[in-house]
């Protein structure tokens, strides 16, 4: 009998993928295109839907075609897509009004500073389990509308509509065409109600939005239309963002089970059980899942820039072609390195939630040269996942002794090294890196009857465990000289001249 396979969409920030998995968890194939970002003004992010779109469909086609898959080997699609990120378009030709704005985004800072005057802060914590800010998807929905010429007669008409990135694939990429979301993806927008799982009419009304723009929300494992796949319609059975798909991927389906992912951005994920955990110390509370007619959430530090730091310097900076150089690089440095970068190019997200903090490079000396700066830059991501982490550890009154890590920059041996030194924990890496894909894989496998939870939490083996090498001292030192610099980064903007720029 011919392999079986699951197949896994994953539209991420920089790339979108296609993966095929056997039904032993295995990545029998990928298929990958970058596509390109815009950055209009400063702080501005977007990405042509159209692009996602085409990116998409030729990944998954090249992938079919490459490995020779007939369709009925395949059993079950399932999606996991960048969350936040938005696209507004007209329910009647289907054409989006303006691009997508990227979670990075951070144009709307002004917007954000409205609510808060209105006294909303605590109102969005309780409900949406998020803070008010740039990131989530509500403003960004709200500065369409009130730039992009002739949107709010329209959206007013009940001609637009709205979704995140999984909306819009289900959009364009299933035969049915229904305008659906998942539990996971609502519950970035800021609109959605994370107690009473539905969306909150009293957050539409003060971000002036249609309520009728929303799509209808389903759990995470359920069919959400079928994907034609040379003549044969797919299921596609699960769908979750991007961090959520890793936390499941990598099996942690008990309360108190982390994961960090290293991909654009650095997101780190505990589950929580069925209870609403709120944190005290600068974090946010998520769905991490809905199955079985019961809701899963998690707590989450979200930092925007990692790998992203990693591509500036390959792209704006010219230091090296491809991203994996950067560890060579950073171990040609013999001697401490005094230099620090802090990456705050889209402001800085947890713990510190600061939306005019912008990047700076601290500690130059007349001898610093690209491995200081590389070196420092990959240190950033240490730095921020351990401000997460301890965080966590705080709102959570327990001690993690183990990091499960993923994404593009996990393989990064000299990072995971570091990582391990300053957090003074084991650092887990499994076989394949790609657990975000691999989550959702799971849950269109489980919806379908195909793994149950224990089986999907056996299919990982440990690839590498990274163990601390650093004395307390040296720990202590490097993460002080963190600490200061990140200070000096900080409301780096005035509000001022962070007021919305117009079209
Ligand atoms: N060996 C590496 N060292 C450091 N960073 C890396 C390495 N490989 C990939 N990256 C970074 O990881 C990111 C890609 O990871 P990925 O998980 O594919 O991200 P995403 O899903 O956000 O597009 C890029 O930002 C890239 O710069
Ligand atoms: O595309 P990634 O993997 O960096 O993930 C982006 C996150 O979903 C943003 O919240």
């Amino acid at each position: 009998m011919k392999q079986e396979y699951i197949v896994a969409l994953d539209q991420g920030t920089t790339s979108s993928r296609a993966l095929l998995v056997d039904l032993n968890g295995r990545i029998a194939g990928m298929k990958q295109k970058e596509f390109k970002q815009y950055f209009p003004e400063p702080g501005w992010v977007e990405h042509d839907p159209e692009e996602i779109i085409s990116s998409q469909i030729e990944v998954l086609k090249d992938l079919i075609s490459d490995r020779q898959i007939h369709p009925d080997q395949i059993k079950t699609i399932g999606i996991t897509n960048q969350r936040e990120t938005v696209v507004v378009w007209n329910k009647l030709t289907g054409k989006p009004i303006y691009n997508a704005i990227v979670w990075q985004d951070s144009r709307t800072a002004s917007i954000c500073e409205s609510l808060k005057n209105q006294g909303l802060s605590d109102y969005v914590s309780e409900n949406t389990g998020l803070l008010i800010d740039s990131y989530f998807s509500g403003t960004k929905i709200r500065w369409i509308l009130d730039n992009v010429e002739g949107a709010r007669e329209e959206a007013e008409a009940g001609n637009l509509c709205f979704g995140t990135i999984d909306t819009w694939l289900i959009q364009r990429l299933t035969i049915q065409q229904q305008h659906l979301t998942d539990l996971t993806n609502a519950s970035r927008t800021m609109l959605f109600n994370i107690r009473d799982l539905c969306w909150d009419s009293k957050l539409f009304e003060a971000l002036e939005i249609p309520k009728s723009m929303a799509p209808e929300v389903l759990p995470s494992a359920a069919h959400f239309g079928d994907i034609e796949i040379d003549g044969k319609p797919i299921p596609v059975m699960g769908i979750a963002g991007d961090q959520q798909a890793a936390l499941f991927g990598q099996g942690c389906f008990t309360a108190g089970e982390a994961k960090n992912t290293y991909g654009t951005g650095c997101f780190m994920l505990m589950n929580t059980g069925k209870k609403i955990k709120r944190s005290k110390n600068g974090l946010i509370t998520t769905i991490a899942w809905g199955l079985d007619n019961e809701v899963y959430y998690a707590l989450e530090g979200s930092i925007f820039v990692a790998g992203a730091a990693v591509q500036w310097l390959r792209d704006e900076l010219k230091f090296f072609e491809d991203a994996a150089e950067s560890e060579p690089i950073a171990l040609e440095l013999k001697k401490e390195n005094p230099v620090y970068v802090v990456p705050a190019f889209a402001g800085l997200g947890a713990p510190y939630w600061d939306m005019y903090a912008r990047g700076a490079i601290f500690g130059l000396t007349r001898d610093t040269g690209i491995p200081h700066i590389t070196r420092a830059t990959l240190d950033s991501l240490a730095y921020q996942t351990r401000d997460i982490l301890d965080a966590m550890q705080k709102d959570a009154q327990t001690e993690l002794t183990e990091l499960k890590v993923d994404g593009g920059a996990s393989s990064n041996n000299y990072l995971m090294q570091f990582q391990a030194d300053i957090l003074n924990n084991e650092v887990i890496r499994h076989q394949s890196v790609e657990s975000t894909a691999l989550g959702a894989a799971s849950l269109a496998a489980y919806a379908s009857g195909i793994w149950t939870l224990e089986e999907i939490r056996e299919l990982k083996t440990i690839e590498r465990v990274f163990t601390p090498n650093m004395s307390h001292e040296q720990r202590s030192k490097r993460y002080t000289g963190w600490k200061k610099a990140v200070g000096r980064s900080r409301q780096w903007l005035e509000e001022h001249e962070n007021a919305d720029k117009k079209l």
